[in-house]
């Protein structure tokens, strides 16, 4: 399972948790303007706008889970197992490799109202990236600070929804997700006032009463609706620490702690990373499981003209603050 949301204060945030049992071996990775993008069916592109997000590197290529890029947009793949179906290679159309569909969007897309123009010509295929690499079953969300959206290629075919809450996690599909939050409308984080019954002496006698029957566990469809209750009720500072910091906590309402989601004898998912995109500013903050402190990387540090690939490794293993030793 994984969660995805945006957050704005005076900048856009996006990012995601990355829940699983294992990881593939992930590393921040910044692909810049002229690093030669050759796409399996579409040929090659030399230059473009650079990306940061994290990904897994394979045969010098960036397989991202979740990106943006140096203007504005953001993306991310999120499970969607058992849902999403890749169509065969059509003629007249941008046939996209699944997992060229990060690296396609934020390449030349500016702002959303680009992204769906691009998206009225594409066919996400199913050519895997390599015997190794079999199709991962995904769907995304793709945000700028105006609006997002999501994308899921089901057997039907491609479907782009508005997304309004700005939020996504897993199964079942996105109009699923959206609906069931009508079951939740009562919920508000103000204190509740008695509507059951006026002959009855009902007391709110704890606070956080107005959420009460929010659900707590980890399935995605709950997860759906609590980090889209938290996103719409989160307030914070404008500034840089407290967006980011407030954003990390929205996320943390999803979290996954080992040991309560058991997926087979003794394997447990759990949030592997958690991830905050500026995107307004180009810097990409992560913290992992075994590493609470966050850790950024800001592209605009690096040469953004460059035409290979910049990595950061992960950084992992818990910092503490010793205060007396
Ligand atoms: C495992 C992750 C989803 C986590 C998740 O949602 N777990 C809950 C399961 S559940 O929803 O509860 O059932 C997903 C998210 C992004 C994926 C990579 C995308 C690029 C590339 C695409 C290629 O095609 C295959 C290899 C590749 C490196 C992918 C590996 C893996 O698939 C990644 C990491």
């Amino acid at each position: 399972m994984c969660t995805a949301a945006t957050y704005k204060t005076k900048d856009f945030y996006f990012g995601r948790t990355l829940d699983y049992e294992f990881s593939y071996g992930d590393q921040i990775v910044i692909t810049p303007r002229n690093y030669a993008f050759n796409f399996r069916h579409v040929g090659d592109m030399k230059n473009h706008y650079a990306i940061i997000g994290m990904a897994h590197v394979a045969e010098d290529y960036p397989l991202y889970y979740d990106a943006m890029n140096e203007k504005g947009v953001a993306m991310a793949g999120l499970n969607f197992v058992g849902n999403a179906v890749y169509a065969a290679i059509k003629p007249d159309v941008e046939n996209i490799a699944q997992f060229e569909f990060i690296p396609w969007i934020l390449s030349q897309c500016s702002s959303l109202v680009e992204v769906r123009e691009l998206l009225e010509r594409i066919n996400i295929v199913n050519t895997p990236f390599s015997e190794q690499f079999p199709l991962a079953q995904l769907h995304w969300i793709i945000s700028d600070e105006n609006e997002s959206i999501t994308v899921e290629s089901m057997s039907d075919g491609l479907h782009i929804y508005d997304n309004p809450v700005g939020v996504l996690t897993n199964n079942p599909p996105f109009p699923q997700q959206m609906f069931q939050l009508n079951n939740y409308m009562y919920l508000s984080p103000k204190q509740p006032r008695n509507t059951f019954c006026e002959n009855l002496a009902l007391d709110a006698y704890s606070r956080g009463m107005g959420g009460l029957g929010l659900p707590g566990d980890l399935s995605s469809s709950s997860r759906f609706v609590r980090v889209a209750f938290t996103k719409v009720n989160a307030i914070s500072g404008e500034s840089e620490e407290e967006s980011v910091s407030q954003f990390f906590h929205i996320l943390g309402s999803v979290d996954q702690q080992r040991g309560c989601c058991e997926v087979a004898d003794g394997k447990y998912e759990i949030t592997l990373y958690t991830s905050c995109c500026n995107v307004t500013k180009g810097i990409y903050y992560y913290n992992t499981y075994e590493n609470h402190q966050i850790s950024a990387v800001d592209m605009h540090v690096e040469n953004l003209d460059s035409d290979k690939m910049i990595c950061y490794p992960v950084i992992q293993g818990e910092r503490i603050n010793y205060q007396n030793k």
